[in-house]
C-alpha cells in the first residue's frame, strides 16, 4: 500500500466510548420503553461514537456523487451506452436527477465530482478532479496503474476533508459511471471470495446474454490481472473504477474526520468494502442505508457486517439511497436532543 494511504489511515482513531455510554444513558431516561426507538437509538449511539458529541445536530449534509467512466463498457456490460455517464453529470449539475430531488427534500448539497469521466466537462459547480478519462478494459489488463488508483482515492480524502472543514457533519456516497457494476462486482468476487457468476446482477437492467458478458469480463479480468485477495489497494488498481477509488478514499477522509459515511449501495458498498480491507478502523463510521435490489449487494453487507436501515426495492445508485437515510438519522439526533426524560415529563417508571 502507497505511503500516503498509510498516512491516511493512521489518523482514523477509535469510536469515543464515553460518548457512546453517555447516549445510552441518556436514551434510558426518555420517555419510552427501553429499545422501543430500535434502529434509530443504535444509530444515535453509534454517531455519538463516531462524532465524539452525546447528540450533535447534523445539519450540514451532503452527497458527494464521484464520476468516472468504464473501459469494460465495451465488453457490452451495460444496458445504457457509456455517453450516459457525462450526460448525467450535467443532469446532477442541473439538480434534475433523482439524487437532487432526494438530496433537497434532506437539505443536503450534492456535490458532484469528475473523477474519471470520459469527456471534456466544465461547469461552475462541477468539482474537477480528472485522474483520466476513464478506465482500460479490466477484461483485458488492469483498469488503472497503481499510481491514479493512489491519485483517485487521495481525492476522495481531501474531498471529505475540505467538506469537514466547511462544517459538513454527514457524508453520503454516491456515483455515476455506465458500467460500474461490473468493476464493483469483479472487487466482490476478489476480496468476496464469491464466484463471478454470484457477484454479478443485472445493473441498469441487462439480459440474461448481458450477465453472462460480465461474468466473462470478470473472469477473464481475474485471469489476465491476476489480483491477490489479500492485496485490496492493487486489486482495487486491477480491477476497480476511478469514481470506486475515489469513493474508498472519502470513506477514509470522512473517518480521519470522524465524520459518519451514510453508504448508498453496491457500487458504494464495493468501495466500503476495499476501504474496510485496507483500515478496519473506518468500519464503526459507516452506516449502510439500503439493500439495493442489485444481486450482490446483500452479499457485500453481509461480507462487512452492516444491517441495511430501508429495504425499498432500489437500484439506481447516484447516492439516492444515503439522501433518503438522512432524516432518519436526523431524526435520531433530535431524539436524544429534544425528548423529554420520566423524570421532567412526570412520566412513572414503575
Ligand atoms: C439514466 C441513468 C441514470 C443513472 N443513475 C445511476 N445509474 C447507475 O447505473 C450505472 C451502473 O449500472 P451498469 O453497470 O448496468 O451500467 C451507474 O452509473 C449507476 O450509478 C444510472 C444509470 C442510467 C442509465
Ligand atoms: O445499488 C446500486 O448502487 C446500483 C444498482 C444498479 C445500478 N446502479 C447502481
Amino acid at each position: 500500500m502507497p505511503r500516503s494511504l498509510i498516512t491516511l489511515i493512521d489518523r482514523i482513531g477509535a469510536p469515543d466510548a464515553e460518548a457512546m455510554a453517555a447516549a445510552e444513558r441518556r436514551l434510558d431516561q426518555l420517555t419510552k420503553p427501553p429499545g422501543s426507538l430500535g434502529r434509530l437509538e443504535r444509530l444515535a449511539v453509534q454517531i455519538a461514537g463516531i462524532t465524539g458529541e452525546v447528540a450533535p445536530s447534523l445539519d450540514n449534509k451532503a452527497i458527494v456523487v464521484m464520476a468516472g467512466d468504464h473501459g469494460v463498457c465495451e465488453e457490452g456490460v451495460s444496458a445504457f451506452p457509456a455517453a450516459v455517464t457525462p450526460q448525467m453529470v450535467l443532469n446532477f449539475l442541473a439538480g434534475g436527477a433523482a439524487v437532487n430531488v432526494m438530496a433537497r427534500q434532506a437539505g443536503a448539497e450534492v456535490v458532484c465530482v469528475d473523477i474519471g469521466v470520459n469527456a471534456e466537462l466544465e461547469h461552475p459547480r462541477l468539482v474537477s478532479r480528472k485522474v483520466r478519462r476513464g478506465t482500460a478494459n479490466l477484461a483485458k489488463g488492469p483498469a488503472m496503474t497503481l499510481e491514479e488508483a493512489e491519485q483517485a482515492v487521495l481525492i476522495g480524502a481531501e474531498l471529505a476533508a475540505e467538506l469537514a472543514a466547511r462544517g459538513v457533519r454527514l457524508i453520503g456516497t454516491g456515483e455515476m459511471g455506465i458500467g460500474n457494476t461490473t468493476p464493483s462486482a469483479a472487487l466482490l468476487a476478489v476480496l468476496g471470495g464469491v464466484s463471478p457468476a454470484e457477484a454479478v446482477g443485472r445493473g441498469t437492467g441487462v439480459d440474461d446474454a448481458g450477465m453472462a458478458r460480465k461474468v466473462s469480463a470478470i473472469g477473464r479480468g481475474i485471469a489476465v490481472n491476476e489480483p491477490d485477495p489479500n492485496d485490496p489497494f492493487g486489486t482495487l488498481a486491477k480491477l476497480g473504477g476511478l469514481e470506486i477509488a475515489g469513493l474508498v478514499g472519502v470513506i477514509l477522509g470522512a473517518a480521519a474526520q470522524r465524520c459518519p459515511v451514510v453508504l448508498d449501495g453496491f457500487i458504494s458498498t464495493a468501495a466500503a468494502l476495499v476501504a474496510v480491507k485496507l483500515a478496519p478502523a473506518c468500519k464503526p463510521y459507516l452506516i449502510a442505508s439500503h439493500l439495493s435490489e442489485e444481486r450482490g449487494h446483500a452479499r457485500l453487507l453481509r461480507e462487512l457486517g452492516l444491517e441495511p436501515a430501508l429495504q425499498l426495492g432500489m437500484r439506481l445508485g447516484e447516492g439516492t439511497g444515503a439522501a433518503l437515510l438522512f432524516p432518519i438519522i436526523d431524526a435520531s439526533g433530535r431524539v436524544l436532543r429534544e425528548m423529554a426524560t420520566f423524570e421532567s415529563a412526570g412520566v412513572s417508571r414503575e
